[in-house]
């Protein structure tokens, strides 16, 4: 087993599982598969670097609270680290940690010159005002100051974070340094450098591998049945795209439940209703309510967790009725669930493949960005496709070449092309 150096789980109930433990355990199985030399694992099963900040922050009462602000960076063997900031009351140094590896081998698989980072706040959004979550950003980025930069460690939008949020930080970052520093994020708003497509990306991604997948069976999405749970910038992208492609989107879900239609939900008009109710899909009147639980057990060809780690467990896998799981989602199957799935048929589009769509358009961001070049969306969404599709059959070739699930393929192309530089560089042994 990898060992990790970093805080210990003592304040957790014994059915929590880990998601750092799980990305080592997902690491050690692709060391496996690849004969890795164990040194070389241990090497990759630890972060590069681990920063905790404290946040002080005036709330709009007058009080100070001071929060805690991780960034982790995984590994940067390949290029500057790269990867989005949390904003979620269940953050915790281990997640965001084992969020950063991931970030590593997803960016190392589809070939773009990044490395692995991760960063996190503690704090449920919709319990702050407006002028508290800036100078939770403000602050968070100030303290960070001497980590990040354009070609050091680039965040970007994760859950609970977005445009508004990369805006501010963009802002706080090029006031310190005395000059505009766009390429310092991605995922920030057009207007001062972001990248036409950015916003759907990520969802745009998981259509095209669900797509690619089906049509690796001779299915098309037209007509096909899908569940999606979490309606946020992944999951309401890859709805609606899903939706305009023809596939009929049965349940979605956010945070305090879902709703259900038989028939398909109408998503332009879900989309409006969670517009105006602070992005909850619950009380939708044209769709019957379902829980986030049920949701997952559903009959559907394809389910999409678009939300946290950790939903597909043992305990659910075996109600699992779904023939393809798109992980939208970082680590929404566990590595357990994941061994009884495969046994049970089931295809399982890992995260670091299905879910990547975001962080090309990132790169694609920062290419322009870096070129003083804005591209139409037409051609970022060509360019994203092209490398999204290009990774899928790569991914396919290495499982049946290897005689392995997709994601053990992925993973292996991951972590060989991260241990391959090493090497290379002269970094190992
Ligand atoms: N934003 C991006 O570009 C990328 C995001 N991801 C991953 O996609 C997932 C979702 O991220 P975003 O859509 O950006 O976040 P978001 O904050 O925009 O949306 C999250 C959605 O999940 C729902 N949710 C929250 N807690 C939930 C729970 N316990 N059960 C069910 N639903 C719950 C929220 O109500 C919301 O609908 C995360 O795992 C993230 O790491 C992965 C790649 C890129
Ligand atoms: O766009 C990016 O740079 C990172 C996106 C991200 O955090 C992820 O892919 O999990």
């Amino acid at each position: 087993m990898v060992s990790t150096s970093l805080p210990s789980l003592a304040s957790h109930s014994p059915a929590y599982i880990c998601p750092y433990d799980q990305a080592c355990s997902y690491l050690e199985w692709a060391g496996k598969e690849l004969k890795l030399d164990p040194g070389l694992l241990e090497i990759l099963s630890h972060p590069r670097k681990v920063v905790t900040v404290s946040i002080p922050v005036k709330m709009d009462n007058g009080e100070i609270r001071v929060l805690p602000g991780h960034r982790v960076q995984h590994c940067d063997i390949l290029g500057p680290y790269k990867g989005g900031i949390r904003y979620h009351p269940a953050v915790t140094l281990r997640e965001v940690s084992a969020l950063a590896m991931l970030m590593t081998w997803k960016c190392a698989l589809l070939g773009i010159p990044y490395g692995g980072a991760k960063g996190g706040i503690p704090i449920d959004p919709k319990q702050y005002s407006l002028g508290e979550l800036e100078r939770i950003s403000r602050r968070y980025i100030s303290e960070l100051i001497k980590d990040i930069g354009p070609s050091v460690d680039i965040p970007a939008p994760d859950m609970g974070t977005s445009a508004r949020e990369m805006a501010w930080m963009m802002d706080t970052y090029s006031v310190n340094v005395g000059h505009s520093v766009p390429g310092v994020v991605t995922g920030k708003p057009i207007s001062i450098g972001g990248s036409l497509g950015r916003e759907m990306a990520t969802g745009r991604g998981v259509m095209i591998i669900v797509r690619e997948a089906l049509a690796n069976q001779g299915k098309s999405l037209a007509g096909v049945r899908v569940a999606i749970q979490g309606f946020g910038n992944v999951g309401g992208a890859a709805a609606e795209l899903l939706h305009q492609e023809g596939a009929k989107i049965i349940a979605v879900s956010s945070g305090a439940g879902g709703v259900f239609s038989e028939t398909g939900l109408n998503i332009p008009a879900l989309k409006a209703y969670a517009a105006e109710n602070r992005r909850s899909v619950v009380g939708f009147p044209q769709a019957t309510p379902i829980s986030n639980a049920d949701l997952l057990t559903l009959p559907c060809d394809v389910l999409i967790p678009a939300a946290l780690e950790n939903q597909i467990t043992e305990e659910n896998v075996h109600q699992i009725q779904a023939q393809f799981i798109a992980e939208a989602a970082n680590g929404p199957v566990t590595l357990e669930a994941n061994r009884v799935l495969e046994a049970q048929g089931v295809t399982v589009l890992p995260d670091i493949l299905a879910n990547a769509g975001g962080v090309v358009v990132s790169y694609l961001e920062w290419v322009q960005g870096l070129s003083y070049l804005f591209w139409d969306e037409g051609r970022v969404n060509r360019e994203m496709e092209h490398l999204m599709v290009n990774a899928y059959h790569r991914v396919v070739k290495q499982s049946q070449s290897q005689g392995v699930n997709l994601r053990l393929a992925a993973y292996t192309l991951g972590v060989g092309r991260v241990a391959q530089a090493l090497t290379d560089r002269g970094l190992y042994p």
